[in-house]
């Protein structure tokens, strides 16, 4: 049989091939005819008819079985036709062919009876048909890099396996301790015990290998889990999909050498499992220098046997089906990064040391990568020792313990990884103000040795100051989501960490003056070493303090610190500078509206552009009422334009914190009274046009005398009555008072001239103002002076000039929030919410408009700075302020 295995396989393909191709018909002919061919001595047939005409042959008449596998063999082989009707499909090649079903040979008829023929005619095909399929394999496995590195795997297993049983003494595929080392994948493999030579050398590698860093071989039973069978155990190598390794062009194999418990092959075969589920997994990695590659398959064929006694222990060696966790390489790259973040100390050197250890290639990318951050890191310890030694200290060992388990554990669980990071920032920020509470004194000196001219703080202390900038710079990321990826955050912490930590006005080119208001100057300020723009609000404690202004400052800072919106400014640092406080804020190049109104045809917006503005205005209100913060100074003035043409509220000196207790509200009640207060007369009124124009049409269409027609109302659609009935959240903080007098003239609500207390309620006033004021170009009670102006809000009725021409939606919105009883105010009730579902904003997509085109976009130019923002008068159109060190020379009001 020896000759006929190793020479026959190439024949008989290509027998195969050309009698399918060419040589169909006579070869059916001669079938009929049953005449036989002259045979080739030496041929594989030749063989077997020498082998069948030693044994006698008892024909049978009427039946003809011919050396089907033998063509079956060819045809599947050749043309590759599916094993569907095998039986044994899932190892076609490492059984006999079956009999049954086979096409007829037309050669050889021979009886049922002659089954010891026929089998030993199978039995060569069989093997003539394994080695063609293993000559395919190789042929293939030299073609394709992937099924090579299956190739040598199985050589591999196949010399260990070989040698095992060689100093057993025993063969392998005797006794009961036989197992099985199959590449096909478990489900695919059949119960039935082999000889392990044959099934190394016999078996399809259908196991393909994915790109291979760290190779590990698995050696699973195909009994459930873990267990081990003995007998009939058959094994899979399987390949770590998630190895973090670059893919390894050589592929050589270097097996774990720390698998010391074996299982006893006496052992029942719970004990087995037992001991295999304690056992470790043996591991292939694929090491990268070339000397190491050779080395390790040496390693690998002289230390594996000799680390085995038996066939049965060796296998058992290898064969570790031990759980083990999946390195997921991105995960792990982003842990470390987000572990330097938080560390910001030598404690880095550790994670990434401990890093290494898990994923050489992959953290040494990294270490490239993070060079420049970790110098950063390490040239400010020593800044940062001298303010958080402790803190750090304290840090530095909870990560290092956080590493030591990260090693310990050589895997990467993510998320393990992540909580432990965030319990590191939170375990830091506790440390820091418990040191804070125990010395409160301790950030102060810290202040002091940064700027000697601050002995005089007073209550807007330094402590709070920098405990709140390093809250800000340590959370903001975390707490500011929708600006998580802003660069500018990157940059700032980029300067501060070369700087140790407190930032301040030398590190901004304070390029010109934004405005002046009431409590401070806002500048253009470039960051230093970047190109990012900020604008800075520049505060002048003493100023403040001694005209009773610091509350109002201090108020803005805390409200600032709590947005988070798109429609409301970052915060992205605060400092004390000089004695001066500074709030380092986004920038918006557009200017505000106010100028952007001025510089409309008319004066005043369109009404689609007014619907954006104030859409994304009423959202910024909406979401500030969520926090207890009354706004209380809404105007154009305060309305900036972002570079996108977005809006962003801002200026909070004014603005009211307050308690607000969110509620659910059922929506029968709500949506009938919405209803009733959506469409109350603009249902019940002639006035049905879209875009009501008639000068006339302002008393008439709501005039009791129309209201007496009603209309036929329209039934909402099941769709509109569905989300009616969903209960709604209202946080509008409906509880809150307030006594002060405070907002810009025009736009000031009754209720506060009044003195009698005032509310949430103020801001939907106001709002009403701003989209009349918006619309028309003008406030609606501006009286010759501020005396007359208020005395207009309180007892002059609202009226809407003839142009220019506005719908009648917005009107009606103007005169439902334009309503001197703070109680009949849309909003009132259930705030934004309310006013959003008015007819005004009917069809806008509330949840998408920070993604809508806004009317206009900023003519910014390269220096940020738009025609807007741009002070007039000025020769190069900018007002230069740099500061210098910590002193700023500049005028601040
Ligand atoms: N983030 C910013 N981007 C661009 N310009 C800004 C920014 N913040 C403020 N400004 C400009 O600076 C001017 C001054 O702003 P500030 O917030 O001090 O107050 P204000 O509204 O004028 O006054 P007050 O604080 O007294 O109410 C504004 O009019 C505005 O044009």
């Amino acid at each position: 049989m020896g000759s006929f295995a190793g020479a026959c396989e190439i024949v008989e393909e290509k027998d195969a091939v050309r009698l399918a191709k060419h040589s169909c018909k006579p070869a059916l002919e001669s079938s009929k005819d049953m005449e036989r061919p002259p045979l080739n001595k030496g041929s594989m047939e030749y063989d077997i008819d020498q082998l069948f005409q030693s044994i006698s042959i008892k024909p049978s008449p009427g039946r003809v079985i011919g050396s089907s596998s033998f063509h079956h063999l060819e045809t599947r082989t050749s043309a590759g036709t599916s094993r569907s009707t095998s039986p044994s499909k899932k190892s076609a090649l490492k059984k006999p062919f079956p009999m049954g079903g086979t096409p007829r040979s037309p050669r050889v008829g021979l009886s049922d009876s002659v089954s010891l023929k026929q089998a030993l005619r199978d039995l060569c095909i069989s093997k003539a048909s394994e080695m063609a399929a293993h000559k395919r394999l190789s042929k293939s496995a030299a073609a394709s890099p992937r099924v090579s590195e299956a190739d040598r795997i199985k050589s591999l297993y196949r010399q260990v396996l070989n040698e095992s049983a060689g100093r057993s003494g025993l063969p392998v595929d005797k006794g009961k301790r036989f197992v099985e080392v199959s590449l096909t994948p478990v489900d695919d493999i059949p119960s039935s015990s082999q000889s392990v030579p044959d099934v190394l050398e016999t078996k399809p590698s259908k196991f393909l290998y994915e790109s291979v860093g760290e190779t590990v071989l698995l050696y699973k039973s195909n009994n459930s889990g873990s267990s081990l069978s003995f007998g009939s155990g058959d094994f899979e190598i399987e390949i770590d999909e998630y190895a973090s390794s670059p893919p390894h062009k050589d592929g050589v194999v270097e097996i774990d050498k720390h698998v010391t418990s074996l299982p006893s092959c006496s052992g029942s075969k719970a004990d087995a499992e037992e001991e295999l589920d304690k056992s470790i997994v043996s591991s292939a990695r694929v090491k990268s220098e070339p000397k190491a590659l050779h080395s390790g398959l040496e390693g690998t064929l002289d230390n594996v046997p000799s680390a085995v006694r038996e066939n049965i222990k060796l296998v058992n060696k290898v064969k570790r089906n031990i759980p083990r966790p999946k390195p997921r390489p991105k995960r792990k790259i982003l842990v470390k990064k987000k572990l330097r973040v938080a560390v910001a100390s030598s404690a880095t050197k550790t994670v990434e040391k401990d890093d290494t250890s898990l994923e050489p290639s992959a953290s040494q990318t990294l270490c490239q990568k993070c060079h420049c951050s970790l110098k950063s890191i390490s040239e400010n310890v020593s800044v940062e020792a001298n303010q958080e030694s402790v803190a750090s200290s304290h840090l530095i060992s909870i990560v290092k313990s956080s590493n030591k388990e990260t090693s310990k554990a050589s895997s990467n669980s993510c998320e393990a990884i992540d909580s432990r990071e965030a319990d590191i920032v939170m375990q830091q920020d506790a440390i820091q103000n418990k040191q804070q509470r125990e010395n409160p004194t301790s950030s102060e000196k810290i202040i002091f040795s940064l700027s000697s001219k601050n002995s005089s703080i007073g209550n807007y202390s330094s402590s709070t100051s920098m405990s709140e900038e390093s809250n800000l710079s340590r959370f903001s990321c975390g707490n500011k989501p929708h600006m998580s990826m802003d660069v500018r955050w990157e940059a700032i912490k980029h300067v501060k960490l070369q700087c140790g930590g407190s930032l301040g006005l030398r590190h901004f080119n304070l390029l010109k003056k934004l405005g002046c208001g009431d409590i401070g100057t806002v500048y253009l300020a470039e960051l230093v070493g970047t190109s990012c723009l900020f604008a800075i609000k520049v505060m002048d404690n003493e100023f403040l303090a001694r005209r009773k202004k610091t509350p109002r400052a201090q108020a803005e800072r805390a409200i600032l610190k709590m947005l988070d919106h798109p429609f409301l400014p970052t915060l992205y640092a605060q400092f004390i500078s000089d004695n001066l406080s500074c709030l380092v804020m986004e920038y918006c190049p557009g200017g505000d509206l106010h100028v952007l109104r001025q510089k409309q045809l008319s004066r005043c917006f369109s009404e689609p552009a007014t619907r954006f503005y104030v859409a994304e205005v009423l959202l910024a209100l909406e979401y500030l009422h969520m926090l207890g913060v009354i706004y209380r100074d809404l105007k154009p003035e305060n309305i900036l334009v972002r570079e996108d043409g977005h809006i962003m509220l801002t200026d909070f000196d004014l603005s009211l914190r307050c308690e607000v207790n969110p509620t659910l509200l059922k929506t029968t009640s709500l949506a009938g009274k919405d209803t009733a207060r959506m469409s109350g007369h603009y249902n019940t009124s002639n006035c049905i046009q879209p875009l009501c124009i008639e000068p006339s049409c302002r008393v008439p269409c709501f005039s009791p005398r129309l209201s007496s027609k009603p209309r036929k109302q329209r039934r909402p659609d099941p769709l509109t009555q569905q989300f009616r009935s969903l209960p709604q959240l209202v946080a509008e903080p409906t509880e809150a008072r307030s006594n002060s007098f405070v907002g810009t003239h025009e736009y000031l609500a009754p209720e506060i001239i009044k003195g009698e207390g005032h509310g949430a309620a103020v801001d939907w006033w106001t709002f009403g103002v701003l989209l009349y004021e918006l619309l028309y170009g003008k406030t609606p009670f501006k009286g010759y002076d501020n005396e007359e102006t208020l005395s207009n809000v309180v007892f002059q009725n609202l009226k809407f000039p003839d142009s220019p021409l506005v719908s009648f939606q917005a009107k009606d919105l103007i005169r439902r929030l334009v309503m001197k009883n703070p109680e009949s105010r849309l909003g009132w009730e259930k705030g934004a919410a309310e006013i959003k579902r008015h007819p005004f904003f009917e069809g806008l997509n509330w949840a998408l408009i920070r993604c809508a085109i806004p009317p206009e976009l900023p003519d910014v130019y390269e220096n940020g700075a738009t025609e807007a923002t741009s002070p007039k008068g000025n020769s190069n159109g900018y007002l230069e302020c740099k500061a210098m060190g910590d002193h700023l020379d500049f005028e601040l009001f």
